[in-house]
């Protein structure tokens, strides 16, 4: 209750602090009441009381004036300021303490009370009367400003498609972006793709800007049509990825950018498989991040990422992990924001193979589970989660004529082809390549979720082989890096932009999903089996230091040096080492963490030991006069400015030596260290150069 003596220097009777029909007769009367009995004794002439009561109702009235009350409010306020004022100076008069005084005083109080509650009444009804003016006068200036859109669109369709639309309703989008408009077709055979396929003639006649498009699409039947118009280009913005991260599933789709409307779009991946063509400098691999994003926030899905290509596209998502970097909020440690990740030809072969056992183990393990749930597709859940491949630039493996890669390639249409129904699916991305690709039946039948990112490329970018039977897109439409076209089996193919991710978000999104992950479930990680489980060994994470010192030039030379790029200080356990370097050991107790704290894996004391300690190539190069090792030197010297690569010396080497390409690859690995091969050429094409052959250093022949 406001108490306004309190709270006011000024004079007791305070009606201005928003009083209603009881705190206002309360503070009248009791403002009433302390003037009367303060006038009385100290003998204040009645007259003062009267004069109070007409200065509060002037100034009631006026401040009333002021905020536009009605007259009824402002006669009932000023009325109580003047009763009020009338009892005080007859109080003060013959004395307030009597129990004439006291009784009229009250009653005074309640005939107040009622006057306020009445004319408060008055007041709403007036007020939601002003509203519905208000609002009525809004919407008769949206209904003009709809019916100018409709009557405008009618004659633009009449004039550049011939067809004479009857448009039902209007719609203006919440993002504020464009509206969408509802036409009923005339009767005699017009169909939307009629006005679909005249979109850009349509955008050019509404002399829309660029990048904004009339996209028509089918109506509530096959007579009605939408045409969604966009006013706003916000392809051309940059969107930063959202920073709500919260939890997703395989059946809600994973989010992948937005549309013209600046409204989500979902890829829905439970059966189908993604393809994503981008060319160099397209957004390629921000997208690839921005959907490694969404599949780390689902709580049913499991990445694994192959990337070939210097482990670009997956290394963002392990090494801040690895590296100790970030920490989950009670201080331990962080799991990588994907499951696994093969950024070398023989890890993708082993994460291949093993996607290939888990999916035929499924289909055995859970026919109990199928049975229950009276289907033939497996249950996804966080107990059985979906594993979700990502190959980066694995169109260009299908593509390849070499030997290696075609194997590769097979094995990943071997999953594609098997593994819808039990929870396996692929995205592959490409920079080009798309008609070998898309000759390809089972990526036609099978993925079904396209984008292509166009960032202003024409070349070689042919829409309607990713999107046939649609009409109308135009790469001019998106010029924009991590803008192009995307279309899903429930979306049709339209404009979209991927959000722009930068490491920041990567790392605050493996913190946040750390413990969202979830495990593999117990029978796939058992045909999965030791492959899977040691995945985070040292051996075969080994690659992933050499990034480390490829990203730091600066640092020291050498294998200690770029050994000392991991610091897995955070992870680090008491346990003493036996016989192999701290930085082994690190990384070791590292995957025994991830497994312990995770249970990610089978025991791994049931796997056989690692066939290597770890990343100790000194041990290879004390092997220096091993004639095999001296027949690999002479390999790649024969190969000449050419090069050569692991698999082609470990033919060579065969029949011979028994060389396997494992070991031919630890050998190149610390000639290129100690300058006596020399890489050539990325991902898929990267090879070896003898020096003496090495391009660009003639000085040293
Ligand atoms: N969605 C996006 N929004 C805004 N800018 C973007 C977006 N995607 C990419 N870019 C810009 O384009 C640049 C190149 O992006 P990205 O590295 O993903 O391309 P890419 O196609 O993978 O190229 P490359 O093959 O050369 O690595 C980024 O550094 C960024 O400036």
């Amino acid at each position: 209750m406001t108490t306004p003596a309190t709270n006011h220097s000024g004079p007791v009777l305070d009606w201005s602090a928003g009083h209603g029909p009881v705190t206002g007769a309360l503070s009248a009367t009791t403002g009433a009441f302390a003037l009367a009995t303060t006038g009385a004794a100290t003998g204040m002439p009645p007259g003062w009381a009267l004069a109070v009561g007409a200065a509060g109702a002037l100034g009631h009235t006026v401040a009333g004036l002021r905020a536009r009350n009605a007259g009824r409010t402002l006669a009932t306020r000023a009325a109580s300021w003047l009763v009020g004022a009338g009892w005080t100076t007859w109080a003060i008069t013959h004395g307030p303490l009597t129990w004439a005084a006291l009784g009229s005083l009250a009653t005074i109080g309640v005939g107040i009370g009622a006057a306020t509650r009445s004319t408060n009444l008055h007041e709403e009804a007036r007020e939601e009367e002003a509203i519905a003016a208000e609002q009525r006068q809004i919407n008769a200036e949206l209904s003009a400003e709809r019916r100018t859109i409709a009557a405008e669109w009618i004659d633009r369709i009449q004039r550049v498609c011939s067809i004479t639309v009857r448009v039902v309703g209007v719609e203006r989008w919440e993002t504020g972006t464009g509206y969408s408009i509802d036409a009923e077709l005339p009767p005699g055979g017009a169909t939307w793709s009629k006005i679909a396929a005249e979109s850009p003639r349509l955008s050019a006649d509404a002399r829309l800007p660029h990048g904004c498009t009339a996209t028509a699409s089918p109506g509530i039947h096959q007579g009605r049509v939408i045409i969604d118009v966009t006013t706003v280009n916000v392809l051309e913005q940059e969107r930063t990825y959202p920073s709500e991260y919260g939890p997703l599933s395989v059946y809600t789709g994973i989010p992948w950018g937005y549309r013209t409307t600046a409204e989500e779009i979902r890829a829905h991946l439970r059966e189908q498989c993604a393809l994503i063509v981008g060319p160099t400098g397209s957004g390629k691999t921000n997208m690839v991040h921005t959907i490694l994003a969404g599949f780390a926030r689902a709580e049913d899905m499991l990445t694994w990422v192959v990337d070939l290509n210097a482990g670009s596209a997956g290394l963002p998502w392990v090494l801040p992990a690895l590296n100790g970097e970030i920490h989950a909020p009670g201080g331990g440690p962080v799991r990588p924001g994907i499951d696994w990740l093969a950024g070398t030809f023989e890890e993708a072969v082993t994460m291949l193979d093993t996607a290939i056992k888990v999916a035929k183990q499924r289909k055995m393990g859970y026919q109990d589970l199928l049975a229950r749930h009276n289907t033939d597709l497996l249950p996804i859940s966080p107990a059985v989660p979906q594993i979700m491949l990502v190959i980066d630039e694995g169109a260009e493996i299908l593509a390849s004529g070499d030997r290696d890669m075609r194997k590769l390639g097979e094995k990943i249409l071997e999953v594609i082809r098997i593994a819808r129904a039990m929870g396996v699916r692929t995205v592959l991305t490409a920079l080009g390549a798309t008609g070998s690709v898309l000759g390809n039946l089972m990526i036609r039948r099978e993925a079904k979720v396209r984008v292509a990112l166009t960032g202003g490329e024409t070349e070689g970018m042919d829409l309607s082989k990713m999107f046939p039977g649609t009409r109308g897109l135009r790469v001019e439409q998106a010029p924009y890096k991590g803008a192009g076209f995307m279309a899903t089996p429930e979306s049709p193919a339209g404009l979209f932009k991927a959000w722009r991710i930068k490491p920041n978000q990567i790392r605050e999104i493996i913190a946040a999903t750390s413990d969202r992950h979830p495990r593999l479930d117990d029978i796939s990680a058992k045909a999965a089996g030791p492959a899977y489980a040691r995945r985070w060994d040292a051996d075969r994470t080994a690659w992933m230091h050499d990034h480390v010192v490829e990203e730091a030039p600066g640092s020291a030379a050498g294998p200690g040096a770029s050994r000392s790029g991991l610091n897995l200080s955070a992870l680090r356990s008491d346990r003493p080492t036996e016989q192999s370097t701290p930085e082994d050991d690190i990384l070791r107790q590292f995957r025994e963490q991830i497994d312990a704290e995770f249970a990610t894996a089978p025991d791994p004391n049931q796997a056989p030991p690692p066939a290597s300690g770890g990343l100790n190539l000194s041990a290879l190069r004390s092997e220096q006069d091993n004639p095999a090792q001296q027949a690999a030197l002479a390999a790649l010297l024969a190969a000449g400015p050419e090069g050569t690569g692991a698999s082609a010396i470990a033919r060579a080497l065969a029949d011979e030596h028994g060389t396997t390409r494992q070991t031919v690859v630890g050998w190149l690995k610390a000639w290129a260290e100690d300058g006596i091969a020399v890489r050539v050429g990325e991902g898929t094409k990267a090879r070896y150069v003898h020096r003496r052959h090495a391009p660009h250093r003639p000085d040293e022949d």
